[in-house]
């Protein structure tokens, strides 16, 4: 009898660092069963041993993909990121082998702003020096170098999803706001765009930075940067610990320079909660410092649970590869008499003709085809009769440059 579907129990799933139960119960609403949900990451030792038998990952921030684990994940399909970041994954090492990754683009961003916007006007008030003081049984109470966020100036650096929303609200509370981006933006409300990081950093009394960790961000800000901010500026960073020299923005905060800042991400984090935080911040009474949670709250983990795992339920059962972070994106119509050959490939001439080939040769009538590349690879989607024969599909595995063959069946009896 012919197969009808895949076998989903066959199809491991294995979530890491505490992803939202939401998660767990979209896969399994779509006929997935065979999920291990852990709460932390895994060093790289246990995820190689691990990694081997998955089919989908699902991670956060804290755990690391890099070649050598890509190179033991010999059944991996998909990475789910459940988070905005993919910094964490070797986006090139899982293209090169034929890997979709995936992430949350929006779910947290309010949740970032939110924080941050509570942090500036916390730190413009003094509040955690005054709080600090207040627990060791202390009374602060002074006006000194306490301001209203009305009319102060806030420069946001990255003005994406984030900066952008940030923008919004901060406006709302009668904040100036500017912005410095690589790109040209159209600002939202009043704000506008600065030219350059120095002038931002020279006009504004809180800086919020809210750019990605690729290569033009790591330490963009340092020594140099930190001493073109205004005397007493509020500095906050919730965006990636590579972003930031930690030690001059530590010096400066000592010096007064710098009179407040709130900190969410560090170069280096503790891989769970039973780790020790480390930090030259760590004892500064002007510093808020917090444990990478600008995107923690349950409304954004929820979404985030839902949407990352409906993107690798997606891919899985019907091969559509939307939104991906590192993948030719393709949207695919249900197949419910076909099955669907999947292929994936190094982009270079020659592959798709070879698979044409191939196909012809075995009988093979193909009913739509669907052909998506960028750069390095290209994805061609198949939907063809029932009837084709293993050796078919072994043949399309030996044409050169394939990186992976997938078979989706249809759903339907033949
Ligand atoms: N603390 C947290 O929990 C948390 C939560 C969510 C996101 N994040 C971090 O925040 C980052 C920003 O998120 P987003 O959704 O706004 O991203 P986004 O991609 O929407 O926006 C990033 C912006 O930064 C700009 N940019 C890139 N390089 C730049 C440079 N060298 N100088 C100035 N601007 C530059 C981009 O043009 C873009 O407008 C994420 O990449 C992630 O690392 C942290
Ligand atoms: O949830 C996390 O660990 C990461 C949150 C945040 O940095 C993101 O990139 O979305």
């Amino acid at each position: 009898m012919a197969k009808t579907s895949l076998d989903k129990s066959k199809i491991k799933i294995l979530l890491l660092e505490g992803i939202h139960q939401s998660a767990v119960d979209s896969f399994h609403n779509a006929g997935y069963s065979n999920i291990e949900h852990l709460s932390t990451s895994l060093d790289e030792d246990t995820l190689i041993e691990k990694i081997r038998d998955v089919h989908f990952i699902g991670l956060r921030s804290r755990t690391q993909l890099n070649e050598r684990v890509f190179a033991a994940a010999e059944k991996l399909v998909g990475v789910g990121c459940f988070c905005i970041g993919t910094n964490q994954v070797d986006l090139n090492a899982a293209l090169a082998r034929g890997i979709a990754v995936f992430n949350a683009p929006y779910s947290n961003t309010r949740s970032v702003a939110e924080l941050v916007l509570a942090e500036a006007i916390m730190l413009l008030r003094g509040i955690p020096e005054k709080n600090a003081r207040a627990h060791q049984g202390g009374w602060l109470k002074s006006a000194k170098n306490s301001h209203e966020a009305r009319g102060k100036t806030l420069g946001i650096v990255g003005y994406g999803s984030i900066g952008a929303q940030l923008s919004v609200l901060a406006e709302s509370l009668g904040f100036h706001v500017l912005y410095y981006d690589v790109i040209a933006k159209l600002g939202m409300g009043n704000a506008s765009q600065v030219a350059s990081l120095d002038e931002l950093f020279g006009r504004s009394d809180v800086v919020s930075l809210h750019v990605p960790d690729v290569p033009a961000t790591r330490w963009m800000i340092g020594e140099k940067e930190i001493a073109a901010l205004k005397p007493g500026a509020i500095f906050i960073n919730a965006s990636r610990g590579s972003v930031v020299e930690i030690e001059p923005l530590a010096a400066a905060l000592k010096a007064g320079k710098v009179h407040g800042a709130a900190v969410d991400v560090f170069p280096v984090e503790p891989k769970g909660n039973a780790d020790e935080f480390q930090s030259p911040l760590r004892g500064l009474e002007n510093v808020i410092l917090t444990p990478h949670i600008g995107g923690s709250t349950l409304e954004a983990q929820e979404n985030i649970g839902v949407e990352v795992a409906d993107k690798l339920v997606t891919y899985s059962d019907n091969g559509t590869t939307i939104t991906s972070v590192n993948f030719p994106e393709v949207a695919l119509p249900a197949h419910p008499d076909k099955h669907r050959l999947l292929h994936i490939h190094n982009n270079v001439p020659g592959v798709m003709s070879e698979i044409n080939r191939v196909l012809s040769e075995n009988g093979i009538n193909i009913s739509g085809q669907y052909l998506q590349t960028n750069a390095a690879v290209g994805y061609v989607v198949m939907d063809v009769d029932k009837a084709y024969g293993q050796a078919a599909l072994e043949a399309l595995k030996q044409v050169g440059n394939t990186l992976k063959v997938r078979v989706l069946y249809s759903s339907h009896n033949s």
